[in-house]
């Protein structure tokens, strides 16, 4: 059986990339948004980007880009994976992997079933799709909050394409988001920190061992 990949989001730091990669995580993401405490410039991604090895794919997290904004981040930075993490619609997904021909994860905000509905829309032109806690209304970031959603929304459930399950993940609830919704990967960022936008190497590692260690329900 196949492990439980993990994207750890929101590196800021060297040192961030170094944890993410001795822990074993598939996924290292890299936030372009100013008003998240986890934001980093276009020079500080690249410099970021290419300290992680082989099999650490590179995701670049941005909302509503506009072309020029994507055009700048993607020739400085070799990223593998382009997160779009807005109200962007399918077109604008469609778009964005065409131009870049980079592979597009699209993001999902969920709160009530009726929210799952819109995934059906990213099936055909997403790669692979993120389904995520959606944010308070008053909330500065569109993602990032800490915050879970009901998982037995999506107990069981499958997208048509690989789906990362994301939203107030811990070392202490991974394995039971995981055995609870059959879920192959997960996405964390707060749950991995010692404050806003700091990482934490230590809680890096448990959360990845747990995540890993976690009982996949086999598929049906
Ligand atoms: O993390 C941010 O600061 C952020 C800012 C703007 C848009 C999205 C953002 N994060 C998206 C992610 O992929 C997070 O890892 C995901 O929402 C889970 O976050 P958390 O609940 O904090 O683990």
């Amino acid at each position: 059986m196949q492990d439980v990949r993990v994207k750890i989001c929101g590196l800021t730091r060297a040192a961030d990339v170094e944890a993410v990669a001795e822990a074993g995580a598939s996924y290292a993401g890299f936030v372009f948004f100013p008003k998240s405490p986890r934001n980093v410039s276009v020079a500080q991604a690249r410099e970021l980007a290419v300290l992680a090895p082989v099999g650490l794919a590179k995701v670049g997290l941005v909302v509503n880009p506009t072309d020029a904004l994507l055009d700048e981040i993607l020739a400085e930075v070799p990223l593998d994976i382009i997160q779009l993490h807005g109200a962007e619609s399918p077109e604008r997904v469609a778009e964005v992997r065409a131009r870049y021909g980079l592979p597009v994860m699209k993001a999902v905000g969920v709160a009530e079933e009726a929210d799952l509905a819109k995934v059906a829309s990213y099936q055909g032109v997403a790669d692979q799709i993120l389904i995520d806690a959606k944010p308070p209304k008053e909330a500065d970031l569109p993602g990032g909050n800490g915050l879970a959603f009901d998982w037995r929304l999506v107990a069981g459930r499958r997208f048509g394409k690989p789906w990362m399950l994301a939203g107030g993940l811990t070392p202490e609830n991974v394995g039971t988001a995981v055995a609870m919704t059959g879920v192959r990967q997960v996405d964390v960022s707060s749950g991995v920190e010692s404050a806003p936008g700091v990482k934490d190497a230590g809680t890096i590692r448990a959360f990845v061992e747990a995540a890993r260690g976690a009982k996949v329900p086999p598929r049906l």
